[in-house]
């Protein structure tokens, strides 16, 4: 069957929905180089889902198996690692393949300058595992997350900061004397009594520092408190975001 045209699409019921299909199907059909790309990473989220329904489309095309069928797919987690497989792609791992040559993923928050607050979904640490191992990082996402400027205009509930689980009492200490307003261990909720633990057997801390006009050396800072694994604020890391608009249209950002 070969790949529908994003033309022909019909809008979905949810315009948010159709918002992230416009833009992750244009960053597949414009970002992989289907001749010479071989690692793709596939990042978590919701956005991302229509990244790996694309390929899953290539994959069905019989102009384009033969070389899709070949892809290795680097996952981002748990829930990226069943988009790949549920699609039909190959899955790999970044042990065997630590060059990728094209990640996408998703943001809560991307600024003027494509730095990204990434972890609102619990899977920051091999998110930027992926993607900085990554020769192209493209982010796709819908019309919510441009900030105007800087981060933590529309995000706010924190900058996501996976941290080791021993360590939460003295983190959260530590990042009020950087500045934090608020500081929270991230809950399951009604899911799970406790902590969200990550992929990585780890918690969440949502710290609060209001609008980040210096994300970089907020990030310095934080990652160099002891029991910080990673934080969620990918910085000049993006090469290219998509966002989608609720009218089906894509706006495209370069670094
Ligand atoms: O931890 C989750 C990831 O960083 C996601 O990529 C991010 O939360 C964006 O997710 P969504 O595409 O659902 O907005």
């Amino acid at each position: 069957m070969a790949v529908p045209s994003i033309t022909s699409l019909a809008p979905l019921a949810d315009k948010l929905e159709s918002a992230k299909r416009a833009a992750a199907y244009r960053a597949v059909d414009e970002n992989v180089n289907f001749q010479h790309d071989k690692v793709i990473g596939i990042g978590s989220g919701s956005t991302v889902v229509y990244v790996a329904e694309r390929l899953g489309q290539y994959l069905k095309d019989p102009e384009y198996n033969g070389l899709v069928s070949q892809f290795i797919c680097i996952p981002t987690g748990f829930q990226s690692r069943r988009l790949i497989l549920d699609n039909g792609l190959k899955l790999g791992s970044i042990e065997e393949n630590s060059s990728i040559d094209v990640d996408f993923d998703g943001a809560d928050e991307i600024d003027d300058q494509l730095n990204l607050i990434k972890g609102g979904g619990a899977c920051l640490f091999q998110e930027k595992l992926v993607s900085t191992s990554s020769k192209k990082f493209i982010v796709v996402a819908d019309y919510r997350k441009k900030a105007p400027k800087y981060l933590s205009t529309n995000w706010k509930s924190g900058i996501p900061i996976e941290i080791v689980p021993s360590a939460y009492v003295r983190v959260a200490d530590d990042l009020k004397k950087l500045g934090a307003k608020h500081v929270i261990v991230r809950q399951g909720g009604s899911a799970k009594a406790g902590p969200v633990v990550t992929d990585n057997n780890n918690f969440l801390i949502d710290a609060d520092f209001g609008m980040l006009e210096n994300p970089s050396q907020l990030h310095d800072k934080i990652k160099a408190l002891v029991g910080v694994v990673e934080t969620g604020l990918f910085i000049d890391n993006a090469s290219r975001a998509y966002i989608g608009n609720a009218d089906g249209t894509v706006e495209v950002f370069n670094k």
